[in-house]
């Protein structure tokens, strides 16, 4: 068995995800290569960064050293010629099949022959972009949990095609950046954690809109009765409603079971532009230093 020796990261996607995984991968000296189509959201990611980074340090997490270290293996750019060089690539793009297969068989003509190529999607199992490409023993599933600087467990899905080295190199990598990996040895849509989620939430808003409680209310049950440290709203509003509606869509599409379907309420609040925390507005409202503004009902 031939192990993958990684020194260069790139991860494809700066959006919430992309752009702790590629700080994470930094921190723990990585040469990181953050990729995204907008470079908008490549400057978003860093000014995100900086001040979670910065964050850390004054709370004695991190030193400044450690975060100038950071920036310096960091590079972001537009270009995806860059990941050349990689040896694993992390895809953390939008949450949609299509685009992602489109970006996968991209990535294949241009990584070297042994680099690694993963999605850290909340739900597409890795079978279903490995068909875009000719690499399909490198290709698995990396699935991190938000917010990942956070966050210690990292879900590793081995497919039918992915070679035993590409999930034994993977989770080394995620071991090296300091996170607890789990390997599921099969694959299955939504993996462990969002499955579990998804029925968790199913029933969240099964209350909420049937007028059994408020949503502010589900969410502290939640909080106080089952210990979780939030509640089902809250964490839409972390994830972002779009992806929750996303990863519903696709749900649903391969499974045709109505369960899976996306909630009346969450495609509601997506057509209307309110994704949570990224817009300020989701359940919750949010001011401008991303703190929630508590409404007056909880408040009694
Ligand atoms: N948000 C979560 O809590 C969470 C948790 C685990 C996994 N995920 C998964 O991670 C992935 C990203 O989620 P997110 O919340 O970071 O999304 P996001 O919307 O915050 O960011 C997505 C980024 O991808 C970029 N992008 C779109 N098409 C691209 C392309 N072809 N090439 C390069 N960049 C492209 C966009 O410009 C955007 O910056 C999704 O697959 C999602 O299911 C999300």
């Amino acid at each position: 068995m031939t192990e993958i020796n990684i020194k260069k990261v790139g991860v494809a996607g700066a959006g919430a995800m992309g752009a702790q995984i590629a700080a994470v991968s930094a921190l723990h000296g990585y040469e990181v290569i953050l990729q995204d189509i907008s470079s908008e959201s490549l400057k978003k990611a860093e000014e995100v960064l900086r001040t979670q980074l910065e964050k850390r340090v004054i709370k004695g997490k991190l030193t400044r050293e450690d975060v100038d270290c950071a920036f310096s293996n960091l590079i972001f750019t537009t270009n995806l010629e860059a990941f050349k060089e990689v040896d694993i690539v992390i895809e953390a793009i939008i949450e949609d099949l299509e685009v992602k297969k489109s970006l996968f068989a991209q990535l294949d003509h241009l990584l070297p022959e042994h680099c690694i190529l993963a999605t850290n999607s909340s739900t597409i199992v890795s079978s279903k972009l490995a068909e875009a490409v000719v690499r399909k023993d490198k290709v698995c599933n990396i699935h991190f949990f938000n917010p990942v600087l956070v966050m210690d467990l990292v879900e590793v899905v081995k497919g039918p095609h992915t070679a035993d080295e590409t999930a034994d190199t993977s989770m080394k990598f995620i071991e090296t950046i300091g996170k607890t990996p789990v390997l599921l040895k099969k694959e299955i849509s939504g993996f462990v954690a969002n499955r579990i989620l998804a029925k968790l939430m199913n029933e969240a808003v099964y209350l909420y809109e049937n007028g059994y409680a408020s949503f502010e209310e589900i969410d502290v049950v939640v909080e106080k009765a089952l210990g979780h440290p939030i509640g089902p709203f809250a964490l839409m509003d972390l994830t972002g409603l779009d992806v929750n509606y996303a990863v519903r869509k696709q749900r649903y599409s391969e499974s045709g079971d109505e369960a899976d379907k996306p909630a009346k309420s969450v495609k509601e609040k997506v057509e209307k532009g309110e994704l949570g925390r990224k817009t300020g507005k989701g359940w919750y409202t949010y001011d401008a230093q991303g703190k929630r503004v508590v409404s007056e009902t909880i408040k009694q």
